[in-house]
């Protein structure tokens, strides 16, 4: 169903935060934005600023408040979290992070919020899992953005090796939202077209692809310092199939209860996104090879979430 009176809380108003609060405005026809961030007076300038959109886009109420205002909201994004430096890896932020997490979810939970989170902060895949175990909520209502934005790059550099629209592009990058992660090139299609099956297709070439892709955080990070435009959208485009109801399938931070071998976490995998979360899980017909890396992406989050708890 779609939600009548649309809010949503923003916990971290940073790079990511308030690129996901400008995308969501445009985007998602909401009612209420209330951001929570530890540098109050940055985001008291940040929706001021953010308001001024609302005549051209959405007549939202945005302003900044706490954690108690999540009582009534339908989602809370975190997004609040220490960002990788240059050569860090995203579970070398595991600590860091947790604390921080940990003293947001649990205020959220007791203001009686009742509604979804959605988590991007990282590593995701593990912060995603420690948010459903916080809260105890059920796990179809902690989603994380898992390897949207790692699919999405995928797409960029499909698109471009084969010269079509990114829309002809099907293909997804699976497992942990980092290192162990994996193009899941079997089941990928480009027009239609089965991409192994495509003529001249080099194999080489798309092993190439597959670690430019995952190198491309690094990459983008090495020049401007942060990441943040594409994983606001992937966040958006949540927040919008959880608000609007629409069914809508992604490639998030999923419970794959038991799955590969991971029996409480989250890791990256396609799933059914609408009013009530995570709707279903969709399990993919991976291929022998493909079961063996999603599993080795499976024991390491295991290893670093018994180790985070
Ligand atoms: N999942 C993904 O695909 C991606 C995840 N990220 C992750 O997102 C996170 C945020 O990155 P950026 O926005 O670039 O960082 P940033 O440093 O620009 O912003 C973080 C914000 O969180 C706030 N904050 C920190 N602790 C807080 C707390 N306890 N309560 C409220 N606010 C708090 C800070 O004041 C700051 O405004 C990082 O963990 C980063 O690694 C970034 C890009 C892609
Ligand atoms: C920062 C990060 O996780 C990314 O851009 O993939």
């Amino acid at each position: 169903m779609i939600k009548k009176h649309r809010k949503v809380l923003l916990v971290g108003d940073g790079a990511v935060g308030s690129s996901f609060a400008f995308s969501l405005l445009q985007n998602c026809g909401i009612d209420e934005l209330v951001i929570v961030d530890l540098q109050k007076e940055h985001a008291e300038g940040d929706s001021l600023d953010l308001e001024d959109l609302t005549p051209m886009m959405t007549p939202a109420q945005i302003r900044t408040g706490e954690y108690s205002d999540a009582a009534d909201a339908d989602i809370v994004v975190i997004t609040a979290g220490v960002p990788r430096k240059p050569g860090e890896t995203r579970l070398d932020l595991v600590n860091k992070n947790t604390k921080i997490l940990e003293s947001i979810v649990s205020p959220v939970v007791d203001s009686g919020f009742n509604g979804i989170f959605v988590v991007s902060a990282n590593p995701v895949d593990i912060l995603t899992a420690l948010t459903q175990h916080i809260s105890g909520f059920p796990k179809n209502k902690v989603i994380g953005t898992g390897t949207s934005l790692d699919s999405a790059r995928l797409q960029v550099a499909l698109s471009k090796e084969f010269d079509v629209n990114t829309s002809e592009v099907d293909a997804y990058i699976l497992g942990e939202h980092g290192d162990s992660s994996f193009a899941a090139y079997d089941e990928a299609t480009i027009a239609g077209q089965p991409l192994l099956s495509l003529p001249n297709v080099d194999l080489d070439r798309l092993a190439q692809i597959e670690d430019d892709v995952k190198k491309k955080g690094g990459a983008i990070i090495n020049r401007k310092g942060a990441t943040f435009y594409g994983v606001a959208v992937c966040l958006m485009k949540i927040c919008r199939a959880i608000l609007m109801d629409e069914n809508l399938v992604l490639p998030i931070s999923a419970p794959v209860n038991g799955q590969y071998g991971l029996e409480d976490g989250y890791i990256g995998s396609p799933a059914v996104i609408n009013g009530s979360g995570i709707r279903q899980v969709i399990e993919v017909n991976l291929t022998d090879e493909e079961s063996v890396k999603m599993q080795e992406s499976a024991r390491k989050m295991n290893e670093v979430l018994l180790a985070a708890e």
